[in-house]
């Protein structure tokens, strides 16, 4: 994709909540995304991974206008969301949609399905001719898996995987350009989870729809993505298409998130050389200094609490911000600090 203009730019995108004093809590502001860069290219599928509460539903919410960033900058087609007037960003929102990992949430429990989708044209006035709507509605529906019999029913009368496919139609409604899945099929059986899977891969294959598939589930991502960004408290740790995150990871985080998961784990040349992710992660409200992986890497050394490692390309040919980045396996001796990653 090099060469190409991305669709969809995140520069150093910064996003923060504000934080009330309560009862035994201070107040403040929880920097949940600080300062990412990502992109996202027509027709691709890229995957963000990390631990819960590292910030990915944040950058889900801020990419669809569900929360304003705080700085930096959410580029689509070449143009800055933040500096465009009103009409133009809603004519540009359009093309951006999302699905949420619980549709049952996220569907409103008193339309029917065909109103559900419906929707979606009235507020993007001019999209469909309305005369065309019932037709529309039926092809939707057969595009996603389902009925038009299924037009009238409420949400509650389908599984899991059925109202998830119509938040896919309801998605794809407006046609689209770029798809956020937010935990899209987090909540789904094995089984139903593939379906799902295999549904968007086909509605990719067919209209060319982009997808930021965020989830923190390693194998469904290598099953979808072409590339990967792992994040880590707010930031993005490394980046890089879907055989050099699995094959090579360099960043220490990758390496552990990628041996939690042994069947995907084609790094490690021993299975002794387990890497057990111990400690939690520090509080967004004061994260560490320097690197922010610090507190829990086995490879830390000074120089990781008094700088920042940015992202630089390394000898894996992939971005990875990290001081000591490596592709072997870690040292057999134990992590010295308890909250570190450690090997059993
Ligand atoms: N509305 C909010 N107000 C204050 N803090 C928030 C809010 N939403 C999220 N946070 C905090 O921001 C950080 C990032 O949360 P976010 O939900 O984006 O992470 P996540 O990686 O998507 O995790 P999960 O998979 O559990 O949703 C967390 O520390 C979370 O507690």
């Amino acid at each position: 994709m090099a060469g190409t203009e991305p669709l969809l730019e995140l520069s150093d995108l910064v996003t923060s909540y504000r934080l009330r004093p309560g009862i035994g809590r201070p107040g403040g502001e929880v920097r949940a995304v600080a300062g990412v860069s990502l992109t996202v290219h027509a027709g691709e599928t890229v995957g963000l991974v990390g631990e819960s509460g590292c910030g990915k539903s944040t950058i889900a919410r801020t990419i669809v206008g569900l929360v304003r960033p705080s700085g930096g900058k959410v580029l689509f087609d070449g143009r800055d969301l933040g500096a465009l007037p009103a009409k133009e960003l809603r004519r540009l929102r359009r093309d951006i949609q999302i699905v949420f990992q619980d549709p049952y949430a996220s569907l409103n429990p008193r339309m029917t399905v065909a109103n559900l989708i419906k929707e979606a044209w009235r507020i993007h006035p001019g999209l469909v001719p309305r005369e065309r709507w019932d037709d529309e509605v039926d092809a939707l529906l057969e595009r996603v898996g389902l009925r038009s019999e299924h037009a009238g029913r409420y949400p509650h009368q389908f599984s899991g995987g059925q109202r998830q496919r119509i938040s896919i139609a309801r998605a794809l409604a407006v046609r689209p350009r770029l798809i956020v899945c937010d935990e899209a099929v987090s909540a789904l059986d094995v089984s139903v989870r593939a379906q799902i899977l295999n549904l968007l891969q086909e509605l990719q294959r067919d209209l060319g729809v982009s997808y930021l598939f965020i989830s923190h589930d390693l194998g469904v991502v290598r099953h979808l993505c072409d590339r990967v960004a792992v994040m880590y408290l707010g930031k993005i740790v490394e980046t890089g298409s879907k055989e050099e995150i699995y094959r090579s990871p360099a960043h220490p985080y990758t390496q552990a998130l990628l041996s939690a998961a042994p069947s995907l784990d084609d790094w490690r040349t021993d299975e002794s050389d387990e890497i057990v992710l111990t400690g939690d992660v520090p509080s967004p409200l004061s994260p560490p200094t320097g690197c922010r992986f610090r507190t829990r890497c086995w490879r830390a050394q000074d120089r990781c609490r008094d700088e920042e490692p940015a992202p630089a390309e390394r000898d894996t040919g992939h971005p990875v911000a990290c001081h000591f980045p490596g592709a072997l396996p870690p040292p057999t001796t134990t992590a010295p600090d308890s909250g570190r990653l450690t090997k059993e």
